[in-house]
């Protein structure tokens, strides 16, 4: 067992603090322990070896952590993925297998026809990818996750924190296959690990690759600058999101929501990021009697994506598709998985809406402000099911943005502060609009 004064000096501590997918970066967080589990590709095939290991940090009131690393060990150095000597006296060098083409196609390969070591095990068909699926290349944009494309059919996305339980990006995948959802990817195969003999833990997903994607959020920004309407592709995505909630609603059942209870979790993560980020203090109190709306009201409650934004869509050849339904990063695994209203990611779609028309910055603020509105009332107007007339009153949709708008506050505030200003100048608006029904 390696000291933690050993650990802040080891190169893969550096490569997870300095990693996008990393939540802890601001929190004082401290490296506890790296457990590795058996090997994927042991050494001596000739190749690299490959394997998972278990970061384990702390915070400084007492929250624990756990991330994946996933590495592969060669003797020789490989640029762009080397994180340094291996530890212990390891004559090898470690990389971050994600950058590592070899120790990915090995990976695979090892999963195929169901492979399984001591503590891990992994389900993929034999034939469900070519090969030879090349070539191998990270996706290199904003992840919470890690993305490798697998030639031009398939991917592998790699989970970094780790919770015991099931993922439920596979969970939801797996529903809406059996409901015949078409406008999502498909599970092609998976990585689950029971570390130390205890609970399972998801480690890594395959799925198939989106012929021809291109990425909501980047066509967004770029008609947004352009000043060119979006609303025909917004309404295109609310009837894709109409869709999935329709069939998540049939797969894994609906309930019913009480709003005291959901203004007060509201009221309590409004309260809990202001602590930590000052600018948010000034409008707590107003912020707040957005989510007193709810009050008294019942709300119907399914299984939704949890975190629906424009990048989590991608537009190809045959529309439009939504990926990542494992909800909000910072959230935890059963907050996340706890069935909620389908106002909620509508609500992420209109923020992103929002999100999309601040970074038009050469458009005059009047302009931003149009193609927002007329995507959201595009959008808000084919999402909802129109055999039965919009149960969300606006007021209670407001309170759902406002509630996006404040975790997007603290996601701005922990992961790109330059962009704070977009959700609190969002705030502002709602807060100015009040509740008008
Ligand atoms: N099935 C897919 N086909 C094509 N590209 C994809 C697919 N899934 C993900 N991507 C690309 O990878 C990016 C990150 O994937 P995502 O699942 O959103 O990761 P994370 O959970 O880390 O946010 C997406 O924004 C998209 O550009
Ligand atoms: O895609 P993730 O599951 O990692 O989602 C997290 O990161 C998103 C940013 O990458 C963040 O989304 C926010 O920024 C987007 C623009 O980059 C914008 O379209 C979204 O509306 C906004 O919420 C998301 O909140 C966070 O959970």
């Amino acid at each position: 067992m390696m000291m933690m004064s050993e650990l802040r000096t080891d190169p893969r501590w550096a490569h997870a603090r300095g990693s996008r997918w990393f939540a802890g970066k601001d929190g004082g967080a401290e490296p506890v322990s790296i457990r590795p589990l058996d090997w994927f590709v042991p050494p001596g095939r000739g190749g690299p070896a490959v394997r998972t290991e278990i970061l384990s940090v702390a915070y400084p009131d007492g929250r624990t952590e756990d991330y994946q690393l996933l590495l592969s060990y060669r003797p020789d150095r490989l640029a762009g993925a080397v994180l340094g000597s291996g530890p212990g006296g390891d004559r090898r060098w470690v990389h971050d297998a994600t950058r590592d083409p070899q120790a990915v196609l090995a990976l695979v390969d090892a999963l195929r026809g169901d492979g399984r070591g001591a503590d891990w095990q992994g389900r993929l068909a034999v034939d469900a990818l070519p090969a030879d699926p090349r070539p191998v290349r990270p996706f290199e944009g904003e992840q919470s996750n890690s993305t490798v494309f697998l030639g031009a059919s398939a991917l592998i996305k790699v989970i970094r924190r780790l919770e015991p339980g099931r993922s439920i990006d596979i969970e939801l995948h797996e529903a809406l296959a059996r409901a015949g959802v078409r406008s999502t990817d498909e599970l092609l195969g998976s990585l689950s690990a029971t570390p130390g003999g205890g609970a399972r833990v998801d480690l890594a997903m395959i799925t198939t690759r989106i012929d021809a994607a291109r990425d909501g959020w980047a066509l967004a920004t770029a008609e947004a600058a352009a000043g060119h309407d979006f609303s025909a592709h917004a309404a295109r995505l609310g009837r894709a999101l109409g869709l999935v909630h329709a069939a998540l609603a049939a797969q894994l059942g609906t309930g019913s929501l009480d709003g005291d209870a959901i203004a007060d979790a509201m009221t309590a993560r409004l309260a809990a990021a202001a602590d930590e980020v000052p600018a948010l203090a000034g409008h707590e109190r107003r912020v707040r009697r957005l989510f007193d709306a709810l009050r008294g009201r019942e709300l119907a409650s399914q299984r939704i994506h949890g975190d629906f934004h424009l990048g989590q869509t991608l537009l190809g050849r045959d529309g439009w598709h939504i990926i990542d339904f494992e909800g909000e990063p910072l959230k935890s695994l059963a907050e996340r998985r706890r069935p909620d209203s389908p106002l909620r990611d509508v609500a992420g779609m209109v923020r992103s809406f929002g999100y999309a028309a601040a970074t038009a910055t050469g458009l005059a603020p009047a302009d931003r402000e149009d193609w927002e509105l007329t995507c959201v009332n595009a959008f808000v107007g084919a999402c909802v099911d129109t055999d039965e007339p919009f149960v969300g009153r606006d007021d209670t949709l407001s309170a759902y943005v406002a509630d996006k708008a404040v975790y997007e506050v603290l996601y701005e505030h922990r992961n790109r502060p330059d962009w704070i200003h977009i959700p609190l100048n969002a705030l502002e608006r709602l807060v100015a609009l009040g509740t008008s029904d």
